[in-house]
């Protein structure tokens, strides 16, 4: 499992193993992992030429580590300081590598890049105790430093811990105001919000994980790997039938929109439940037999998967499937009805599989909101409605309505195609129906998903039911659990 901690959590298991440590000790660990993060970004370090901004706290005192064992191997390294203070003992261990150290940097006072520009811009300036936003010094020597460039195009830039300018808790990125956009970022004891949900992921980049030896307690943010989807993956016993595998039921699609239903009910028979039903209308229902034989009628299910391309009919499918107690993915139009199954209490287990149009409307904000504070409102979403939320959207996150969330990082922007979202509904019911509690059919689902359009995908175009087709390779590429 990929696990992101909150600053709080951080900075309590830093102390505690500080603690423990000679002083400095961690710092250097830190330090001596993003040296050897940038040397192998560079592909070599005698000759390559560094700038580090740096900040007046420790993530400041992380670059200037990190560059003076850089120069001390032969890099031409440069720290410019960014703050009224720096990181002394850093300071002095660049100089004494042979790096050279520029004080009082300001927004009028920016230096002269070095003639040739830089091999690499390492963001010091902060890490988990900086506030949104960058302050004019340290944007006006980005601007510097990126302008700079080097023969083969602007320089690469490496974040120490996070970007500056974002807001570590959230991903959120400040209004209106900067941050730096980072190729590679190099992060310390575990991974932070930042690294994992959008907008700020992207900010990121490729995220390094050097690990520091913390002892942290479990986290409310994670991210799958492969072996916990393998782990989790319900597969057939030597004594399964059908019916122990888990019957899911499909009511979703309409005469105005029959291609929903196939792609539903693509998703649900992918393989990972013993039967799939479907219940619509005479004439949907023969189409979805002629391409998928093996789907019966109306009957006992484990699981519902309602309201993709329901349209007129969402709240009557809604309905039905929510009176028959088990657990219920509502996606769609049948989020538009979710008042029709009563009091929270009362409701059987949701999925909601909303993208952020979709949950804007059930939160009543603006579609900008919920992109721009994902995080926030997928959590909202899950408490207010008592529901596990699925936010689909570049990394879709799953928020449990216990405050747990977890992000999907497999997937490919080709997966932006129509009918993606309702082969993902029938993934997750099957995945309901053979047993897994929402927030694992929920992230398990939108994994495999993910996983499932990429090797469909293979770098060029694919339709949403080239997903449902791989989605069995797909498993069968797992690690053994
Ligand atoms: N706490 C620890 O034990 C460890 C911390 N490490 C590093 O230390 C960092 C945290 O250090 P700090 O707590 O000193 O905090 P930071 O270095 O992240 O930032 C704090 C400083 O930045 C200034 N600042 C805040 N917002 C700003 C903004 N928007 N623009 C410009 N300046 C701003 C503050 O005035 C403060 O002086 C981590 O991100 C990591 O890089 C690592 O060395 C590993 C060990
Ligand atoms: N830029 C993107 N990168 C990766 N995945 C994406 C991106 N945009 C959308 N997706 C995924 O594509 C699917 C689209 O679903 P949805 O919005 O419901 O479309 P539809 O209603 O047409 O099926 C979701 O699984 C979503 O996570
Ligand atoms: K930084």
């Amino acid at each position: 499992m990929r696990c992101a901690h909150t600053v709080e959590q951080v900075r309590a298991a830093e102390s505690q193993l500080m603690a423990r440590l000679p002083e400095g000790a961690l710092m250097q660990r830190a330090a001596t992992g993003l040296g050897h993060a940038v040397a192998e970004l560079l592909g070599g370090v005698y000759g390559r030429r560094v700038l580090l901004l740096v900040g007046s706290g420790d993530n400041g005192g992380d670059a200037l580590l990190a560059g003076a064992m850089l120069a001390r191997r032969g890099a031409r390294v440069e720290a410019w300081q960014l703050g009224e203070r720096w990181h002394d003992d850093g300071a002095a261990a660049l100089r004494a590598a042979g790096g050279r150290c520029v004080t009082a940097v300001s927004a009028t006072a920016t230096p002269a890049p070095a003639a040739g520009g830089y091999d690499v811009v390492v963001d010091g300036v902060t890490g988990i105790g900086g506030r949104p936003g960058l302050r004019d010094a340290a944007r006006a020597a980005l601007d510097v430093a990126l302008a700079a460039g080097t023969a083969g195009g602007r320089p690469l830039v490496v974040a120490v811990d996070t970007p500056s300018g974002v807001d570590v808790e959230t991903g959120e990125l400040p209004e209106g105001a900067d941050h730096v956009r980072a190729d590679l970022t190099v992060t310390f004891g575990t991974h932070k919000p930042v690294h994992l949900v959008e907008p700020g992921a992207s900010a990121c980049g490729a995220v390094h994980l050097v690990d520091l030896g913390l002892d942290l307690p479990p986290a409310p943010l994670e991210a799958l790997q492969p072996g916990d989807v393998s782990a989790l993956l319900p597969r057939p016993s030597l004594e399964a039938h059908k019916y122990t595998r888990g019957v899911v039921g499909v009511r979703a699609g309409s005469t105005t929109y029959p291609g929903a239903a196939l792609l539903s009910v693509a998703g649900a028979a992918s393989g990972l439940v013993g039967m799939v039903r479907y219940v619509g209308s005479d004439a949907v229902a023969r189409t979805v037999r002629e391409q998928h034989p093996e789907v019966v009628g109306e009957g006992r299910v484990q699981s519902w998967v309602v309201g993709s391309g329901s349209g007129d009919d969402a709240a009557q499918h809604l309905r039905q499937a929510g009176s028959d107690g088990v657990p219920v993915v509502v996606d769609a139009d049948a989020l538009a009805h979710l008042e029709i199954l009563g009091a929270a209490e009362q409701r059987p287990p949701l999925v909601l599989t909303p993208h952020a149009g979709e949950l804007a409307r059930l939160l009543d904000v603006e579609r900008e909101q919920v992109e721009e504070r994902q995080l926030h409102h997928a959590r909202e979403a899950a408490a207010r409605f008592g529901a596990t939320v699925l936010l689909k959207g570049p990394h879709t996150l799953a928020a449990a309505p216990d405050g747990r969330v977890r992000v999907t990082t497999t997937g490919t922007p080709w997966l932006a195609t129509a009918g993606a979202g309702d082969v993902l509904g029938g993934v997750v019911g099957a995945l309901l129906a053979a047993g897994l509690e929402p927030l694992d059919a929920a992230s398990v689902g939108s994994w495999l998903h993910g996983a499932a359009a990429t090797l469909a995908a293979a770098g060029g175009p694919i339709v949403a039911g080239d997903v449902a087709r791989a989605l069995p390779a797909v498993v069968r590429g797992l690690p053994l659990a």
